[in-house]
């Protein structure tokens, strides 16, 4: 992100503030307030101490004797006890806070990340930039926020106190030691806005640096890793991305120390001279001892708390910068969710069952891409099955993502029993369909869960659970299984027992998303991509003799290379470069003579048999 975006980022506003403290809040008023309390009551002890301490000095060389003596020391080490046992409360308080806040923070993100609609922002740089900032910012930014505003409480009490005291002794030096520490704040402000900057712009490439570390400890990419011999390559890419994070780190902290440094140089140097002033004054007998200890502990005091103040504004800035990101990803993760709570769905093939029809569709991924589908039209007709095949790339399980509404399309429209979707909530129409992603999803969970994740309300119903997988011809995979449906399919978190987990083969996991694909047999609508690519001939078969005659009513939308398995669909729709060039039976087509003839011709005469042997 660059120009006024970028610039909008560097500034803070008072919302962002509210906001991060109003996180805060919620997440835990009673550590809130208590911490608030304790950092008050620490601001408070710091003049405390410089005052007892001057006073029980005075107390000694003026001889007010031994009792007065006795009782200003106690004092003074009630006041050291209070500061030590508060300190040791407000650390634990602080940590306390942090993780309540961070608790808060990461749900609140991920709930909003789960809510979106599509996958279309979630396939967007600047957003994922933003998310990644906004994970960070969650957990980070509020506790950092806390020290900040909270220490900025502290180190304001504690000052407003020292300045009280001192201006007693020397007015003129507080106004000398308050008016120092202004270019500090000036600067932090700045540094802040600096590293703000930096961190945006280093982050696409924190980026590239998690994903060719997750490649190098990935258990699924080791195999090619290691064949391919990529180790080294993707290290030292990772390594160039690392270098160039550090650099952009470096140039921040080098012009941070600089501005620092010279800042500190000329508060010690300020110091200095005020302790040589202090100290003739006491010479000369215009101040008393306990007078010159208050300077030497208060002024010290003083620069320390306005430096604290200076540190807090700048990491509250900072973070409240940061802060911004959480909030802005929030912002536009709710513009994309779906509504909640989402009103139900209407039941297809009830009142007019015409069936799912896509009417004219178009569709681009984004704005400036080539249109993936031009003008496809098809109809899937209650309780059917129609096949759509074509070549790769030819705009399949782009139809299938379309009609989860995982995109909306940019143009023409999707119809159920009649009714244009894009007036419904996606969750109600997601409701009503049972899908098989060509890329499913292998969940390192038990086979209960993988297969209960397709319908969570029977999560814990066995029965159904053994429907669904008997019909994907699963059962015989689960029978083998040490636990069977409390089997874990996984070696990373398989337990501490080695022989815990199970790895499944490539078929027996297709055979398990399948299952959980057809656990919602109440929908109306299953769609299956390439549901058969993994299996062996036997369970190829078995499977498509089940969907045959075991669908339950339910339509179906296969998508499928294998053209022997579409010849009993009821339909065929053929696909080449986004638009639909063929539909018809099976029969019809291969008379037709057009694309799935010579598609069909091909496959067949991959098995040494003429063409017509092979569709009888
Ligand atoms: N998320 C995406 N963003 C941008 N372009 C995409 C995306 N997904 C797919 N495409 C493009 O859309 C086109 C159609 O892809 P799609 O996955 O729908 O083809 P397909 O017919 O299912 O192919 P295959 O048989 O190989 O699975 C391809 O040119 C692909 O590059």
């Amino acid at each position: 992100m660059t120009g006024p975006e970028a610039e909008r980022d560097t500034r803070v506003t008072l919302r962002t503030v509210v906001r991060a403290l109003g996180l805060l809040w919620s997440a835990a008023p009673g550590w809130s307030a208590g911490f608030a309390a304790l950092s008050l009551l620490a601001g408070v002890l710091v003049p405390l101490d410089a005052w007892l301490l001057a006073r029980a000095l005075d107390t000694v060389v003026d001889g007010s004797g031994r009792g007065a003596a006795v009782s200003a020391v106690a004092l003074l080490g009630a006041a050291a006890v209070t500061t030590a046992v508060v300190a040791a409360v407000t650390r634990y308080a602080e940590s306390e806070l942090a993780r309540r806040v961070a608790l808060r923070a990461k749900g609140t993100l991920m709930r909003a990340v789960a809510r979106i609609a599509g996958l279309e922002l979630l396939e967007r740089p600047a957003f994922l930039d933003r998310l990644r900032l906004a994970e960070q910012a969650g957990s980070g930014a509020p506790q950092v926020l806390i020290q900040a505003v909270f220490g900025a409480l502290r180190a304001a009490v504690a000052a407003a106190g020292l300045i009280v005291v001192l201006a007693a002794v020397s007015p003129w030096l507080v106004l000398l030691t308050v008016a120092g520490s202004l270019p500090a704040a000036v600067a932090a402000v700045a540094e802040s806005r600096d590293r703000a900057r930096m961190l945006w712009g280093i982050t696409p490439g924190f980026r590239r640096e998690m994903f060719y570390g997750t490649l190098l400890t990935d258990a699924g990419a080791a195999k090619e890793l290691r064949v391919f011999g990529l180790g080294d390559l993707l290290h030292d890419r990772m390594t160039t991305e690392l270098r160039a994070i550090a650099r952009a780190q470096r140039a921040v902290e080098r012009r941070a120390a600089l501005a620092q440094g010279g800042l500190a140089a000329a508060s010690a140097l300020l110091g200095a001279g005020a302790l040589v002033w202090g100290a003739v004054q006491a010479v000369a007998g215009t101040i008393t001892v306990g007078d010159l200890s208050m300077l030497v502990t208060g002024l010290a005091g003083l620069r320390a708390a306005a430096a604290g103040l200076v540190r807090c504004f700048g990491d509250g800035h900072h973070s409240a910068l940061v802060f911004g990101h959480f909030e802005a990803v929030l912002e536009t993760a709710a513009a994309a969710a779906v509504p909640t709570p989402p009103p139900p769905g209407p039941r297809l093939h009830t009142v007019r069952p015409t069936g799912v029809e896509l009417r004219d569709i178009t569709f681009r991924y984004a704005a400036g891409h080539a249109p993936v589908l031009r003008g496809v039209s098809f109809t899937i007709p209650p309780g059917a099955m129609v096949a759509l095949v074509g070549a790769n790339g030819a705009g399949k399980s782009t139809i299938v993502k379309l009609l989860c509404r995982l995109y909306e399309p940019t143009s023409g429209s999707i119809r159920w029993d009649g009714r244009d979707v894009a007036g419904l909530p996606p969750d109600a129409v997601r409701r009503r369909i049972g899908v098989l992603f060509q890329d499913f999803v292998r969940y390192d969970l038990t086979v209960a869960d993988n297969v209960g994740f397709g319908d969570v309300r029977r999560l814990g119903d066995e029965a159904a659970l053994r429907a669904a997988v008997r019909l994907a011809g699963a059962d015989t995979v689960v029978e083998r299984l040490p636990q069977g449906y409390r089997t874990m399919l996984s070696r990373v978190f398989g337990g501490t027992d080695d022989a815990d987990g199970v790895q499944l083969s490539g078929g027996q996991w297709q055979r398990v998303a399948l299952a959980r694909s057809l656990l919602r047999d109440d929908a109306d609508l299953m769609i299956l991509d390439e549901p058969s690519s993994g299996l062996d001939a036997d369970a190829e078969a078995a499977l498509y003799e089940h969907l045959r005659t075991e669908r339950g009513g339910r339509s179906c939308l296969l998508v499928t290379h294998r053209l022997s398995a579409v010849r009993h669909a009821d339909a065929i729709v053929v696909l080449a470069g986004g638009r639909v060039v063929e539909q018809g039976g099976h029969d019809q087509l291969l008379a037709a003579g057009g694309e799935y003839a010579r598609l069909y011709r091909r496959q067949a005469d991959g098995f040494g048999r003429p063409a017509d042997a092979a569709a009888g």
